[in-house]
C-alpha cells in the first residue's frame, strides 16, 4: 500500500538521547514507547533493541508511539507526534524510509516513497489516524490472550464501551501501556456503579440532560462485544475527518428517522435511543480513551447531541461533564463539557479569545434538581481526577454548550473549544453553604483560536426571522478562514439576511454581472393571482389537524428543526392570508437563507455553489429565483440557454404534476424560469448525476400550479464545503439549437453514475 496522506508538509524529526548522544532516531527500532506529555518537554522512555532508553524531546507537545514487530529483522513503526504545533503522523517500514520521509521537505504533494513505506500522513488539521489506529488496534488486539479473556467474561468491563473495553487499544496507542489493564477496567467499573448509584438523584451529574435513558444506554453500551466492532482498514484510508462526519450523519440520519415516528417523546431520549441504535450497528468510532486531540475533530466543530460526543469518542461519558483513565495508577482528566448546569466560568483578558476556565468539580449541585440533600463535593471520581492532572499538566478537551433561542425554544450546541491544562484547584464554599471543588483550566497557547464572538454573531445574523426575533440552529464548522482569496463578501449585496460570500482559488475570474433578486419576477402579464383565504392558526401550524395548509400537505412537511420530512409533489405553506405568525413551522422557505453560502470557481464547471457549515438532510437551502417565462419566450432565448429552469418538468422521483389536489392551473401554458440577467445564489447551483440537492415545487404566496416556487432542499446530509448540486434532468439528445440540431454537453459532476453528458 503506497498511499501517502499530507495536507501540509510539516518538518518532523524526532530527536532522541541515544546512549547519551543526542542523535535521530529511527523509531523503528524501538519496541515501545512510553508517552509522557509535558508542555516544553517531553520525555519519551522507549524499548531500543531490547535497552531501555529515555528520550528527550524538547518542545513536544505529545509523543504517541507504538512499535510492533511484524516479522523478524522487519520493523514497523507507527509514529503519532506533535513536534512544536505541527502534529504528524507516520508509519513506515524501514528506518531509512523513514528518514526519507522526514526529510522530504520540499515535497509539497507526496504521492509514495518507496514501497516499502506504508504510509505517512502529515497533517496540521489533524486529518489523520485512522492507520495509525487501525493497524496497532488490530495488533494489540490479537496479540493479547488475557484480554481477550477478560473481554469474554464481560465481568470487568463496564465503562463505555469505546473505552475500558478498549484498554488494550489504548496501550496500543501508547497512551497507557500498563501491565494494570484489568485493575483499570475494574476501577472503571466500580466508578461506573457509584455513578449509576449517583445518577437517581441527578446531583453528581455535571451534564444531566439525557438522565434515566443515558444510563440505561450505557449499560447496553457495556454489552457490546468488541469484537464485532467494525475495522475501517481498507486501504482507501477514509480520513478521520470524513469518518466523523459520516458517524455523525448516520447517527443524525437515524434521529430524523426515530423522530419522525416518535414525534411525542423527548428528543434527547431519542438521541440517545439512536445512538444505542447505531452501537447495535457497530458504527460507533472505534476509539480508546485518549489524552489530547481527536483526529477528525477540530476546533470550532459542533454537536447537537451529547451523544454524538460520545459516538466519536470525544468525550466519552454521557452524563457525567468529566471524564478521566488511567495513567501510571492515577485517573487524569481527559475531557471536561461545559454544560450550562453548573457555574463554571470562562474568563479572559480578551474577551473574543476567553483563555481559562474555571470548572466546578461534579457532585452536589443545587441547581440541578436532587432529591439527594446537598452534601460537600467529594475528591473522587472526575474530581479527583481533575486534581490529579493539575500535576500531571496533561492536556483535557473543553467541550462547551452554547444556548441560543429559536422562538421560544431554547437550542443548544456543543463546541469543541481546544485542549486545556489544569493549572491548579481549591476549595470553597458555595451558595449551598457546601464546600465545592473550583478547577482552573488554561487554554493551550498555540491552539487555532475560536472567535466566540465571531460565532455567536453568526449564529445571530443567520437567525433572525422577520420580526427579529426568532432564531434559527445554525452553526458554522471553522468558520475561520480568513486566507482564502475572497472575490467579493457578500455577492447579494445586503439582499439576503446572511452574506453569501464569493471567492475564487483557481484563476483572475470575476464573477458575471447580474441582478441579484431575492424571489422570482413575474411579468405584468401574467402576474399569478394571490391567495386571499388562509388559516388561522395562533399555535404556530403544528397541530396538523386543524391548520387547513398542513391538511393540504397531508400532514406536517417540515420537523422542528425545520426540515423536510419528505419530497412532495407540490407543497403549500402558510403565505400572507394566514393568520399564523411568520415564525410558523409551515413557513421555513419564505425565511430565506441561513446557511453560509459561498460560491467558489470549480476547476471544470464554472462557478458553484457549497455551504461552509455542515447541511442536515431536508435543509432548506435556496430558492431559485430569476424572472419567471412563458415556455416559447425561453425557448427564444436559445444561446442564452445556461441559466433556464424549466418548471413542472419532473426533478427526480415526484412530479409537479400529481398535485392534483393542490393549487390551480391557470391557463395551459408551462414555464421557465432564467436566472441569466436577475436571480440569486441558486443560479450558480451546478448539475449532478449524483446529486445532493433536490428542487421542491412550493406554493404560499399564490395558488397557480404552472409557476409555483422552486426551492432546493438538501437530499442527504452534507458536510461543510461539499459542492452542493441538484439534477437539471435534461433528457439526452433533447436539447436542440436554433438550427433543430441536437446539442450535446459533456457533465463534468465526476460521480460514477455519470454518463459523461447533461444533454
Ligand atoms: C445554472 S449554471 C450553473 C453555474 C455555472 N457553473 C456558472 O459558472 O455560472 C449552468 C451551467 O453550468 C455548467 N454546468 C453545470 N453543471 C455542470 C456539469 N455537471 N458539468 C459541466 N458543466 C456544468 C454548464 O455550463 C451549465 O450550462
Amino acid at each position: 500500500m503506497l498511499k501517502i496522506y499530507q495536507r501540509r508538509f510539516k518538518r518532523i524529526s524526532l530527536v532522541t538521547c541515544c546512549n547519551d548522544e543526542q542523535c535521530q532516531v529511527g523509531v523503528s527500532a524501538a519496541t515501545n514507547v512510553y508517552k509522557y506529555t509535558g508542555f516544553e518537554e517531553s520525555y519519551s522512555s522507549m524499548n531500543i533493541k531490547g535497552e531501555q532508553c529515555a528520550v528527550d524531546i524538547p518542545f513536544a507537545n505529545n509523543i504517541y508511539a507504538c512499535i510492533e514487530s511484524k516479522q523478524e529483522g522487519v520493523e514497523r513503526a507507527n509514529v503519532l507526534m506533535n513536534i512544536g504545533d505541527d502534529p504528524c503522523e507516520a508509519v513506515v517500514t524501514s528506518f531509512d524510509d523513514y528518514q526519507l520521509a522526514l526529510k522530504d521537505e520540499k515535497s509539497k504533494n507526496l504521492v509514495s516513497l518507496t514501497k516499502e513505506v506504508s504510509s505517512l500522513m502529515l497533517s496540521d488539521e489533524q486529518y489523520s489516524d485512522s492507520l495509525f489506529g487501525v493497524d496497532i488496534f488490530q495488533a494489540a488486539f490479537n496479540d493479547d490472550e488475557d484480554y481477550v479473556k477478560e473481554r469474554d467474561s464481560q465481568a470487568a468491563f463496564s465503562d463505555d464501551v469505546v473505552s475500558v473495553k478498549t484498554t488494550l487499544a489504548e496501550e496500543a496507542r501508547s497512551l497507557m501501556v500498563s501491565d494494570e489493564r484489568c485493575s483499570d477496567s475494574q476501577v472503571a467499573f466500580n466508578d461506573d456503579e457509584d455513578c449509576v448509584k449517583e445518577h437517581d438523584s441527578l446531583a453528581a451529574f455535571s451534564d444531566g440532560e439525557e438522565s434515566v435513558k443515558t444510563t440505561l444506554a450505557e449499560e447496553k453500551n457495556s454489552q457490546v462485544d468488541l469484537s464485532n466492532y467494525e475495522v475501517f482498514s481498507n486501504n482507501e484510508l477514509i480520513n478521520d475527518c470524513d469518518k466523523v462526519k459520516q458517524i455523525i450523519n448516520h447517527f443524525r440520519h437515524v434521529y430524523n428517522k426515530l423522530l419522525q415516528v416518535k414525534s411525542g417523546k423527548l428528543r434527547s431520549g431519542l438521541a440517545v435511543e439512536a445512538a444505542i441504535i447505531l452501537q447495535n450497528q457497530h458504527k460507533w468510532i472505534k476509539r480508546n480513551k485518549q489524552f489530547g486531540s481527536i483526529s477528525g475533530v477540530e476546533i470550532g466543530d459542533y454537536f447537537f447531541w451529547r451523544a454524538e460526543l460520545n459516538i466519536i469518542g470525544l468525550h466519552c461519558r454521557n452524563v457525567h461533564g468529566i471524564d478521566f483513565m488511567k495513567m501510571d495508577g492515577k485517573n487524569l482528566a481527559i475531557s471536561v463539557v461545559d454544560s450550562g448546569r453548573y457555574d463554571n466560568v470562562f474568563e479572559s483578558n480578551n474577551e473574543e479569545f476567553p483563555d481559562t476556565l474555571v470548572y466546578l468539580g461534579e457532585g452536589s449541585n443545587p441547581k440541578v434538581q436532587s432529591k439527594k440533600s446537598i452534601e460537600d463535593q467529594k475528591l473522587k471520581g472526575g474530581n479527583l481526577a481533575l486534581k490529579n492532572s493539575v500535576e500531571a499538566k496533561n492536556p483535557v478537551r473543553v467541550i462547551r454548550k452554547i444556548f441560543f433561542k429559536r422562538g421560544k425554544v431554547e437550542k443548544r450546541k456543543y463546541i469543541y473549544d481546544g485542549l486545556y491544562f489544569v493549572d491548579s484547584y481549591r476549595q470553597e464554599i458555595a451558595s449551598s453553604g457546601k464546600l465545592v471543588f473550583k478547577f482552573l483550566l488554561k487554554r493551550i497557547p498555540s491552539q487555532p483560536k475560536l472567535d466566540w464572538r465571531k460565532l455567536v454573531r453568526e449564529l445571530d445574523c443567520m437567525s433572525y426571522n422577520f420580526e427579529g426575533k426568532e432564531r434559527s440552529p445554525i452553526c458554522v464548522v471553522n468558520a475561520l478562514d480568513d486566507e482564502k482569496p475572497l472575490i467579493t463578501d457578500d455577492i447579494s449585496q445586503g439582499k439576503e439576511r446572511i452574506p453569501i460570500r464569493a471567492i475564487n482559488a483557481l484563476d483572475d475570474e470575476k464573477l458575471p454581472i447580474f441582478n441579484y433578486v431575492t424571489s422570482v419576477t413575474y411579468p405584468e402579464s401574467y402576474c399569478p393571482s394571490m391567495i386571499n383565504d388562509g388559516c388561522d392558526c395562533i399555535d404556530g401550524c403544528s397541530d396538523s389537524e386543524d391548520c387547513p395548509c398542513i391538511v393540504k400537505n397531508g400532514g406536517s412537511t417540515y420537523d422542528y428543526e425545520e426540515r423536510l420530512f419528505e419530497a412532495k409533489p407540490l407543497i403549500v405553506e402558510c403565505g400572507p392570508s394566514c393568520k399564523c405568525f411568520t415564525s410558523c413551522l409551515n413557513r421555513v422557505s419564505q425565511r430565506g437563507i441561513r446557511l453560509p453560502l459561498e460560491v467558489f470557481k470549480t476547476k471544470a464547471k464554472g462557478w458553484g455553489v457549497r455551504s461552509r457549515s455542515f447541511i442536515r438532510r431536508g435543509c432548506f437551502i435556496c430558492e431559485n429565483t430569476g424572472e419567471i417565462l412563458r415556455d416559447n419566450e425561453g425557448e427564444q432565448r436559445i444561446g442564452n440557454d445556461e441559466y433556464l429552469f424549466d418548471i413542472g418538468v419532473s426533478y427526480g422521483d415526484h412530479s409537479l404534476r400529481d398535485a392534483n389536489s393542490l393549487g390551480s392551473f391557470e391557463g395551459n401554458e408551462c414555464f421557465t424560469i432564467d436566472a441569466a440577467r436577475v436571480g440569486n445564489v441558486g443560479r450558480f447551483i451546478n448539475h449532478s448525476c449524483s446529486p445532493n440537492l433536490f428542487p421542491q415545487s412550493l406554493l404560499f404566496d399564490h395558488d397557480n400550479k404552472r409557476m409555483p416556487h422552486i426551492m432546493l432542499f438538501a437530499m442527504e446530509d452534507i458536510p461543510p464545503l461539499n459542492e452542493l448540486t441538484y439534477d437539471y434532468n435534461y433528457e439526452k439528445g433533447g436539447v436542440c439549437d436554433a438550427n433543430g440540431n441536437i446539442k450535446i454537453k459533456h457533465c463534468y459532476c465526476d460521480s460514477s453514475d455519470c454518463l459523461g453528458r447533461m444533454y
